[in-house]
C-alpha cells in the first residue's frame, strides 16, 4: 500500500505527517486513565496510519470488530485528540486491512469450499462439573425459586425463561444450579451444544481472538451453542469491548431460540458501567435471587454431602455443626471436610467434642461468644439512627419497632442465648415476644429483598 510522506503549510502552521499525528494521537490515548493496558494493545496499538493530507486521516485496523469498536468508542477521541495537536478538524477514516484489495480468486474459492460444507456439528467441551446434578442439589427456603425456574429451562431450554439469571452472595450454589442445567440437557440430548464458561474466560478468550486474527472462530464457535452457561457477569463490569461481543454473541443466539443462563453477584442493573441494552435484554427474561440457606437446610445440605462421601454423622452433630456455619454452602463443606480430615488423623469417631475442636481455628465458637445481644443492640441502634434506649424501651413506633424485631431475630441467629434471655438483655421482654419478632423477621426476608441486604450488612458489622 502506498504510503505518503510529506509535510506541507497550512496558513503558517507546519503541519505533521500521518506517523507523527498518529504517534501524538496514541501517546495522549496512553495517558488516559480510561484507556487501561489492555484496552490500549488491545484496540489502539494494532492501528497503523495510512494517510494524512491535513483533513482526513486514514487509519488501517486489523479487523472488523476493530473498525467497529473505533466507530463506536474512540472515534470521538480521535478527533479531538488530533484537534488539539493539529488545531484542525480531522476527520478520521477507518479500512479494514485488505479490504480494499480483495483477492477475487481467493474469495471465490473460499465461497465455493463454504457452499460445498457438509454441515457438522463442531466438538465443544461443555466444561460442566458431572457432580453439580439436580439431584445433588438440596431444595430449602432460599433456593426453591431458582431451583424450579433452573428445572423448567432444563426440560425446555429456549422457550420458557430466556435468559435464565441467577443472583446471590457467594457459595450458595449459582453454579451448581446453571451447571445442573447443563448436565441434564446434555443427558437428554448428548448432541446439544452445552458451554459453560467464566466471564473470565470469554473475556480472555476474546482478546485472544483479536490478538491472533480467530475473530471469526471465536464467533462461529459461541454462535453455534444451543445453551449458554455464563458464571459471574459482574465481571463485564467496565469492559466495555467485551460487553459489545458479548451483546452480539447473546443477540445471536436469542434470535435463534437459543437458551442462556447467567449468574452474578448481584442485578443486572446494580452491575458498574454495564451498558442499558445489556440491562433491558437480560430483564427480557426471568431473573432469580439465591439467598443463604436456613438452619434447615443447611443441614440437610451437610446431610447429603456426608451421605455422598460415605461419612457416618450423627444428625445432632450435623445440626451444631450448621449452626455454627451460616454463612454459605461453600464454607460449610470446606467444615465438613475438615471434621473428616480431623477424625481421619485421630482415629476417632466423629463426636460434638470433636467437631468444636476441629472448628476451633476457625474461631466460629469464639465469635459466637463474643457476640452478645447488647453489642448487637447497640450496632442495630445505630445502623438505623437510633439509641440502645429506643430498642431496650416500649414506644411503638415503626421506626423503633422495626430495628427492635431486627436486632431480636439476629440475637437468636447469632447467639446461643435461650429467649428468656434475649428478652432481658432486651429491657426485660417476654420470650414470647423475643418469638414474634423472630418469625416476623424470618417472612419478611423471603419477599424484602432490600430488608435482607439490611440484615446481611449487618450481620457483617456485627461480625466484626
Ligand atoms: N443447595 C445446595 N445443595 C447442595 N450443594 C450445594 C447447594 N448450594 C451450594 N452447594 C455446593 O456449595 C458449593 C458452592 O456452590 P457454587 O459454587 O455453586 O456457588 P456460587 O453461588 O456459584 O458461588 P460463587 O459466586 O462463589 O461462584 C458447591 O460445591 C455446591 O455444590
Amino acid at each position: 500500500m502506498l504510503k505518503y510522506f510529506y509535510r506541507f503549510n497550512i496558513g503558517g502552521v507546519t503541519s505533521v505527517n500521518e506517523n507523527e499525528l498518529w504517534n501524538k494521537i496514541k501517546s495522549k490515548f496512553r495517558t488516559d486513565p480510561k484507556y487501561d493496558n489492555i484496552n490500549f494493545n488491545t484496540w489502539i496499538g494494532p492501528a497503523t496510519p495510512i494517510s494524512y493530507d491535513g483533513n482526513v486521516f486514514v487509519l488501517e485496523l486489523p479487523t472488523d470488530l476493530h473498525r467497529d469498536y473505533w466507530e463506536k468508542q474512540l472515534v470521538s477521541k480521535f478527533i479531538e485528540y488530533a484537534y488539539e495537536i493539529t488545531q484542525t478538524d480531522v476527520t478520521p477514516k477507518f479500512v479494514v486491512k485488505g479490504e480494499d484489495t480483495p483477492d477475487s480468486n481467493t474469495a471465490n474459492i473460499r465461497d465455493f469450499h463454504n457452499k460445498n460444507r457438509v454441515p457438522e456439528r463442531p466438538r465443544v467441551d461443555p466444561h460442566l462439573n458431572p457432580n453439580y446434578t439436580f439431584e445433588r442439589f438440596v431444595i430449602g427456603q432460599g433456593n426453591q425459586m431458582a431451583h424450579a425456574a433452573a428445572l423448567a429451562v432444563s426440560e425446555d431450554p429456549g422457550k420458557v425463561y430466556n435468559p435464565l439469571f441467577f443472583y446471590g452472595r457467594v457459595g450458595l450454589g449459582k453454579t451448581h444450579l446453571m451447571q445442573a442445567i447443563g448436565n441434564k440437557v446434555l443427558a437428554a440430548n448428548p448432541n446439544a451444544i452445552v458451554k459453560y464458561v467464566t466471564t473470565e474466560k470469554f473475556t480472555n478468550d476474546f482478546i485472544d481472538a483479536i490478538q491472533n486474527s480467530k475473530m471469526q472462530e471465536f464467533r462461529k464457535m459461541y454462535r453455534e451453542i444451543d445453551l449458554l452457561l455464563i458464571d459471574d457477569i459482574q465481571f463485564l463490569a467496565n469492559k466495555e469491548g467485551t460487553q459489545d461481543e458479548f451483546f452480539n454473541t447473546f443477540n445471536a443466539l436469542y434470535e435463534n431460540n437459543k437458551q442462556i443462563v447467567m449468574t452474578a453477584d448481584r442485578l443486572p442493573n446494580e452491575i458498574n458501567s454495564l451498558t442499558d441494552r445489556l440491562v433491558s435484554r437480560f430483564k427480557w427474561g426471568l431473573s432469580v435471587d439465591i439467598t443463604a440457606p436456613d438452619l434447615e437446610t443447611r443441614a440437610a445440605i451437610l446431610r447429603a454431602k456426608a451421605k455422598s462421601e460415605g461419612l457416618e454423622v450423627d444428625g445432632s452433630i450435623m445440626s451444631y455443626i450448621a449452626s455454627q456455619i451460616d454463612s454459605n454452602v461453600r464454607e460449610l463443606e470446606g467444615a465438613l471436610a475438615r471434621i473428616k480430615a480431623f477424625a481421619d488423623l485421630k482415629q476417632e469417631p466423629i463426636t460434638i467434642d470433636l467437631v468444636s475442636e476441629a472448628l476451633r481455628p476457625l474461631k466460629l465458637d469464639k465469635e459466637r461468644s463474643a457476640i452478645t445481644p447488647e453489642t448487637i443492640i447497640k450496632t442495630t441502634a445505630n445502623h438505623f439512627h437510633i439509641t440502645a434506649k429506643d430498642i431496650k424501651g416500649k414506644k411503638r413506633v415503626k421506626a423503633i419497632v422495626v430495628p427492635r424485631q431486627i436486632a431480636m431475630y439476629l440475637s437468636r441467629e447469632l447467639t446461643d442465648n435461650s429467649l428468656p434471655k434475649i428478652g432481658d438483655a432486651f429491657g426485660g421482654k417476654d420470650h414470647t415476644t423475643v418469638i414474634h419478632a423472630y418469625d416476623k423477621i424470618s417472612e419478611k426476608v423471603t419477599t424484602d429483598i432490600d430488608l435482607r441486604n439490611q440484615i446481611e450488612d449487618l450481620k457483617n458489622e456485627i461480625r466484626h
